[in-house]
């Protein structure tokens, strides 16, 4: 096994977008990625390949909702495809990049997986990866500071490797929710695309683009799931409105059900777990779609004043509602009875999610259990609101904040894969 040196390259008067200032000059580094490789083979040995099989439960609660059909006919009579048949094709190619790994019996494992051996080249003075993944804690201790407690519990390894990947999604973020937003053009998000795609072939524009460049070198992350979420970020550029939960679910998808997908490729599944690579994967979907749901219902009032209303234009009218109300932000017994419905799909996302947390490595599972817990709490505070979500933020206090923590921790022991259909 070779150990790879890789380059980081950073013009400082670069037109590249740089979110996080970070830019600085050409830089080396070198990584040595053989023995993680051995280390990555051995978390998923033992857990045989499953056959693929789609568990439909949300999606079904969708049908019977009938919120929207599932394949949508075009007007020419073609079947088009729904963005849940959309997302499902990305979960299902990240779930058979995963699979491949489990079969294959060679040391260079990921050398297999990816298309192309991976040499990340990193000219100049080397040794400064490691100082590329403290920043990436630093920075993820900064703004996330009890989800950075949690990933303290997980292997040194895994804990770096999901440090690059949020710092990766909190800068993309940034670049149209960040003091720079009214600078973002569609071009700029282009080159953002174009870093991303040299970093997965090896070639990072910068330090913290070189931590997750190695960080995809050696788990078995599709680059999917990162293009779409610069995808949602285009989205929300272009578009203040969404005509239905189809379009809504294609938008959450791209900006935080993404996140579910390049996450659990580096967490691990148990190899205790019997359920399917894909199940596992469509319930970190989930989490991510829950957790964007949430977020959605939590920021009504917020997001109006910014001229945007994300939730489905054709529930809003069968409700009576309209964005005029959402405008003028009463809380009526209207909009009570159209949020409780909001509320009823949100959880059913975050129970859908629950059955995955469960069949995740032993050391990952503390830290999704508190963010699912956490977040899912947002709801309750909404209730707790009387459905003011105009006015009031909806919020976890730090008493409720600490009390879910223990618990989070008793769920990641308690609920085993083995002990599964006991708890
Ligand atoms: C353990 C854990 C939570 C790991 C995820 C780590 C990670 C890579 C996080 C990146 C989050 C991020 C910066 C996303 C960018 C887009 C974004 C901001 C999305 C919203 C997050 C909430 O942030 P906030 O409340 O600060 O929102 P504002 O910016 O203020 O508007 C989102 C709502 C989505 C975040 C989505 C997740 C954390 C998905 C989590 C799913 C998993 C980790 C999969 C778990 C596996 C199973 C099997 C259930
Ligand atoms: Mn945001």
């Amino acid at each position: 096994m070779s150990s790879v040196a890789a380059v980081l390259w950073v013009a400082a008067s670069s037109p590249n977008p740089d979110p996080m200032n970070t830019c600085g000059l050409v830089r080396a580094l070198e990584s040595s990625r053989a023995l993680s490789r051995c280390q990555n083979q051995r978390m998923d040995n033992g857990r045989r390949k499953k056959q693929t099989t789609k568990t439909w439960s949300v999606m079904s609660y969708r049908r019977r909702s009938a919120v929207s059909s599932s394949v949508v006919a075009s007007h020419a009579g073609e079947i088009a495809l729904s963005s849940e048949e959309k997302v499902y094709n990305v979960v299902l190619r990240q779930a058979a990049l995963v699979n491949k790994q489990l079969r294959s019996a060679s040391p260079d494992l990921l050398d297999d997986v990816k298309k192309e051996p991976q040499e990340i080249v990193l000219p100049g003075s080397l040794g400064l990866l490691g100082e590329a993944y403290d920043r990436c804690g630093e920075v993820c201790a900064e703004y996330a500071k009890t989800f950075y407690l949690g990933t303290l519990l997980m292997t040194p390894e895994r804990r770096k490797a999901i440090w690059a990947i949020y710092v990766w999604c909190r800068r993309t973020d940034e670049l149209v929710d960040g003091p720079n937003a009214s600078h973002i053009t569609p071009m700029a998000l282009d080159r953002w695309e174009a870093r991303l795609e040299d970093l997965f072939r090896g070639r990072p524009f910068d330090m913290l683009d070189a931590a997750l460049a190695d960080t995809v070198a050696r788990y078995p992350v599709d680059i999917q799931p990162f293009r779409d979420m610069i995808e949602g970020m285009r989205m929300d550029l272009r578009k203040s409105r969404y005509k239905n939960f189809d379009d809504l679910y294609l938008y959450c998808y791209y900006v935080a059900g993404t996140v579910g997908l390049m996450s659990v490729p580096v967490m691990g599944i148990d190899p205790k777990s019997k359920a399917t690579t894909e199940s596992v994967y469509n319930a970190a979907l989930a989490l991510g779609l829950a957790n964007q749901l949430t977020n959605i219902l939590r920021d009504v009032g917020e997001d109006a004043r910014r001229g945007r209303v994300y939730l489905p234009q054709d529930e809003l009218a069968q409700a009576g509602l309209s964005d005029e109300d959402i405008f003028a932000g009463k809380v009526t017994d209207k909009w009570r009875n159209f949020m409780k419905m909001q509320l009823k799909r949100a959880r059913m996302f975050f129970d859908e999610a629950e059955k995955g947390v469960t069949e995740l490595d032993a050391a990952s599972r503390w830290p999704v259990w508190a963010s699912l817990l956490l977040y899912r709490r947002i709801l309750d505070e909404i209730e707790a609101n009387d459905y003011n979500n105009f006015t009031k933020r909806a919020y976890v206090g730090k008493a409720k904040k600490i009390a879910a923590l223990p618990l989070a921790y008793a769920k990641s022991v308690l609920k085993t894969p083995s002990s599964r259909g006991t708890n």
